[in-house]
């Protein structure tokens, strides 16, 4: 383990949230003993294609909790409704039990709850450390009415700016700050906009695609990142290909296809169910999951072959 991790994990564990699930019935939508986020009939439409058509959704207070499903599931959609940066046609959705229907996404970011992108929305033309800072925006010092109180906004930005410090140094990006964003590895920018995110402090961080354009070396890394997140007591929702990542680390995992949840439970669960892997081999165009079930799948081929052999046909 990356030993800043391991000490970032290690002090943080006394605040872990995380409950056992493993009581949670493993059916789509199944309710949660503490639920953070609680969402009904959630439906967006592109044209005549239904992306997102969620009956009932429950996250789970304080552990991580995998979003999975074959390209094209409405992960990503399903993600930018939650968080304000799109408008769903019909659905009601609550934070700790305020709604956040029509909430624009800087004020859900106020409420708690802080997403990342599966492009990062890092600005390479700005510093490290003033990516950080930006990530402060929508507190105190931006207000109009808060100019007028320089005082105020003098110590936010003294806050701030020992935060982005802090923040830094734990992501092993401190060596960084005054080094323009752009020049960063793949990985880099995940873990500078995991760090950004946490400026504000969120109870609740969304992450899209974390392992996506990182390279071998930084996965583990930010793994232990991630896991550094619900030690420390927060919740957090993560879309992910990378199934290895999702065995790791997960507590929970829902599963979307089509725009619905077809399944959930945990990892252990949910990679032996059979809607999910005809969910993603109905796509054909995931692999992560094929690999993931090898066993599966070689079982099916050898049936196959003795149906062959027996002369009978398969559908
Ligand atoms: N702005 C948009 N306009 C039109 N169609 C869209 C738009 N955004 C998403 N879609 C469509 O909605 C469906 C769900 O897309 P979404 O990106 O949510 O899937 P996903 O599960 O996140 O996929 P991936 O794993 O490939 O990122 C897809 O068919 C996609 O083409």
């Amino acid at each position: 383990m990356d030993a800043d991790a391991q000490s970032t994990s290690t002090s943080t564990t006394a605040t872990s949230r995380a409950v056992d699930l493993t009581a949670v019935p493993a059916i789509p939508g199944a309710p949660k003993p503490d639920a953070v986020i609680v969402g009904d009939k959630i439906t967006r439409k592109f044209g005549g294609l239904t992306a997102v058509d969620v009956d009932h959704i429950e996250i789970q207070r304080g552990v991580i909790t995998a979003l999975i499903g074959p390209n094209g599931a409405g992960k990503t959609t399903l993600f930018n409704l939650l968080t304000g940066f799109d408008v769903p046609d019909s659905g009601t959705w609550s934070l700790n039990g305020g709604s956040l229907q029509g909430v624009a996404s800087y004020k859900v970011a106020r409420r708690g709850m802080v997403r990342t992108f599966q492009l990062t929305k890092v600005l390479a033309k700005l510093t490290v450390l003033d990516n950080m800072l930006l990530g402060a925006t929508g507190q105190r010092g931006e207000k109009l009415l808060s100019a007028l109180f320089a005082f105020r906004w003098r110590g936010q930005e003294e806050e701030n700016a020992a935060r982005a410090h802090e923040l830094l140094t734990r992501f092993k990006l401190d060596a960084k700050r005054d080094d323009f964003a752009g020049s960063l590895s793949g990985g880099q920018r995940k873990l500078l906009e995991m760090a950004r995110a946490l400026m504000v402090d969120p109870e609740l961080i969304m992450l899209d695609e974390p392992m996506a354009g990182v390279n071998p070396a930084l996965k583990q890394s930010l793994l232990e990142h991630v896991k550094s997140l619900r030690d420390e007591g927060r919740t957090v929702l993560f879309v992910e290909h990378d199934m290895d990542m999702v065995r790791d680390i997960s507590d929970w995992v829902i599963v979307m296809a089509q725009g619905k949840i077809v399944a959930e439970g945990t990892p252990q669960a949910v990679m032996q169910d059979p809607a999910v892997i005809d969910a993603y081999l109905g796509a054909h165009h995931d692999t992560d999951l094929r690999e993931m079930d090898e066993a599966a799948l070689e079982a099916e081929a050898q049936a196959e072959l003795e149906a062959q052999a027996d002369g009978k046909a398969t559908p």
